[in-house]
């Protein structure tokens, strides 16, 4: 069973600067929660420190009562993050961008082909599935991105700022897979500067100048 991601007393310094500052937040699974803040304000890195990607300079994170230290402890746990930029490797097909990503997770290969087909689909980047992702305009290869994160099926999914090379309604599209998601039993942490898009989720969570100013609404 899924249990909740909870951020406690964490904060982040980059030398002198405050990135963040006394975040605490607990996604519970089944939900969609929404990290909205300006340009700056520390969503990323509050996502890395979820990840595992970077270590806070104080706090925790956790996930079912383990600790979430390092980018192994992360990936053990099943947290995956789609990042901002899309993370794609530019060399490699939408497709085998998908399924290696699924292989390095164990699943077997007729498996990750299935789930990449279906997952692509969703997305509706099917036509695009043999082309390197090099090729792809930036809002398909950020479809792209969503399919390898959807397709991992993981326990915690962290989508940074995802929406935004997309038209509304591939944008609406997303926040309603997103939701599927949750609906799975997921923890699903969606960082966006779109209010509209946040306004949809389960929690949001504002940030100012790397602090949490706001909590749940709706
Ligand atoms: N590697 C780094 N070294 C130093 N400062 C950093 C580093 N990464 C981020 N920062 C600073 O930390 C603060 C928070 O950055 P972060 O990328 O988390 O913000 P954000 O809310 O995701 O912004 P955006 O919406 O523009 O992506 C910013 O002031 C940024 O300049």
């Amino acid at each position: 069973m899924n249990t909740s991601l909870q951020v406690e007393a964490v904060a982040v310094q980059y030398g002198h600067r405050h990135a963040l500052s006394d975040v605490n937040i607990t996604v519970p699974p089944g939900s969609v929660l929404a990290v909205t803040g300006a340009s700056g304000s520390g969503k990323t890195t509050l996502l890395w420190v979820m990840a595992g990607l970077l270590a806070p300079t104080s706090g925790t994170v956790r996930l079912g009562g383990k600790d979430i230290q390092v980018r192994e402890d992360a990936v053990t746990e099943g947290v995956h993050l789609i990042p901002q930029g899309n993370g794609l490797a530019s060399v490699l097909t939408a497709h085998e961008n998908v399924a290696v990503a699924m292989l390095a997770a164990g699943v077997d290969a007729a498996e990750a082909t299935r789930r990449a087909d279906a997952a692509l689909d969703q997305l509706g980047v099917t036509a695009q599935a043999a082309q390197l992702a090099e090729e792809l305009s930036g809002g398909q290869r950020q479809r792209v991105a969503i399919a390898r994160g959807l397709a991992l099926r993981a326990p915690v999914l962290l989508a940074d700022e995802i929406t935004s090379d997309l038209d509304v309604e591939n944008r609406d599209l997303v926040l309603d897979l997103l939701r599927q998601e949750a609906k799975r039993g997921a923890c699903v942490v969606f960082a966006t500067n779109d209010t509209e898009a946040a306004a949809t989720c389960d929690i949001v969570v504002h940030l100012a100048d790397g602090r949490v100013e706001a909590t749940p609404s709706g």
